[in-house]
């Protein structure tokens, strides 16, 4: 299947689809020498594995990686790092109705629409865990953004009609509820409304913040390849997305120039920096050197158990209730693979960036 990879330099191609033997991603492009363990990689991938609260799928992974290549004497080689997820426990059977009809809001009528046959069992490769991969990948950039003083700081915004309060802010709060909010308050009421939506059989969405600081100013690249632009083309490849805004985003269309542009201002080491963030750490597709903020907003999980209309794969209309195990919101474990995407994408700009100035190629070619 053609548009598996992502990046430039820093290139990443996922495969496997939820009911196969497993799941995995192939990065090429990672530079050598960077320590790496699959302890790193767990870390992240635990934050995202199934069966982990009331409000998640409770089918039940390990989701244990195995660094299959590109690693040797716990360092990085230069070579392609393929990393592998062994799938444990598909309940295919809770497919056999599914495979003759298709899903409202899942991807089954357009995968057959495309190839006219599809894998059915746990939504083949349009599954949730195809993140799987990106996530792995995501772990690995992240190390090394992390070693450049770069840190990404992702949380559920809102989920359903809950918001956050900015007041109530406490970053130390995101990993400690279920609902990764950093908000105490907004999470405990974010989990009644979910008990509701379950209750109804029904399913909610929500919206994940993204904050990447440590950025220096001007990495991304004019015109076809914006760091904005493309950090929206990754967080949109992910499942569920139907929105994706930076700094004020939508909002900017009811601003004026006055309340929407930021001052610059020098600091007192003489740095150029900026008295508000309207922008969203980025201008011209470039960092502007303060944070970088963006938004997802994730739709409700299709697949729900309510009785729904669709139509079967002869073209009848019939009604469904679709059984298996599917998670009620799909927000909160879609957090980290956000942080995954944004990581992946600001360190493959960084990769290009180094070829931008003459300075910076005569500094790596003639020491
Ligand atoms: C982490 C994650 C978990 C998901 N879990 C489910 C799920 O349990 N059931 C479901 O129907 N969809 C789930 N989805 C969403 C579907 O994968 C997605 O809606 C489907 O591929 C159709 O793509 P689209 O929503 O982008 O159009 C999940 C997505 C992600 C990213
Ligand atoms: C297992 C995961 O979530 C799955 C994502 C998913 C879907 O349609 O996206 C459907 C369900 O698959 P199954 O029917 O096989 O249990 C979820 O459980 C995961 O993301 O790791």
């Amino acid at each position: 299947m053609a548009g598996s990879t992502i990046g430039t330099n820093f290139k990443i191609t996922t495969w496997g689809e939820s009911h196969g033997s497993g799941i995995g991603v192939v990065i090429d492009g990672c530079p050598a020498g960077l320590s790496l363990c699959e302890e790193d990689i767990q870390t992240y991938l635990n934050r995202r594995k199934p069966g982990q609260s009331a409000f998640s799928t409770p089918r039940k992974e390990d989701d244990a990686v195995h660094i299959l290549s590109g690693v040797f004497e716990g360092r990085t080689t230069g070579t392609p790092i393929s990393l592998i997820v062994v799938n444990e426990n598909q309940h295919s059977k809770d497919y056999r109705e599914i495979a003759s009809y298709y899903r409202p809001g899942h991807a089954d009528f357009t995968f057959d629409a495309k190839y006219g046959f599809r894998d059915y069992r746990g939504g083949g490769r349009s599954s949730g865990r195809e993140t799987i991969g990106r996530v792995a990948a995501g772990a690995v950039a992240a190390k090394i953004l992390k070693e450049l003083g770069i840190e990404i700081l992702t949380y559920s915004k809102s989920i359903g009609p809950i918001t956050i309060d900015e007041t109530r802010f406490d970053a130390a709060e995101i990993t400690k509820n279920p609902l990764y909010m950093p908000d105490a308050d907004a999470a405990a009421k974010a989990a009644s409304y979910l008990e509701e939506c379950k209750a109804m059989q029904n399913s909610a969405g929500g919206i994940i913040e993204c904050v990447i600081t440590g950025v220096p100013a001007g990495i991304g690249d004019p015109v076809f390849e914006k760091i904005d632009a493309n950090l929206a083309k990754a967080i949109f490849s992910i499942g569920a997305v139907k929105g994706f805004e930076i700094g004020d985003g939508f909002a900017v269309a009811a601003a004026t120039g006055l309340t929407n542009n930021d001052a610059f201002v020098t600091d007192e080491n003489g740095s150029v920096t900026k008295e508000t963030n309207h922008a969203g750490g980025i201008l011209g597709g470039m960092s502007d050197g303060s944070p970088i903020v963006f938004r997802a907003a994730i739709k409700p999980t299709p697949s729900i158990a309510s009785t729904q209309k669709t139509i079967n794969k002869n073209g009848e209309e019939i009604e469904i209730n679709i059984k298996g195990r599917h998670d009620p919101i799909i927000v909160p474990r879609a957090v980290v693979v956000v942080e995954s995407m944004a990581a992946i994408t600001i360190f493959d700009a960084m990769l290009s960036n180094m070829s931008a100035r003459m300075d910076g190629i005569k500094d790596f070619y003639q020491k």
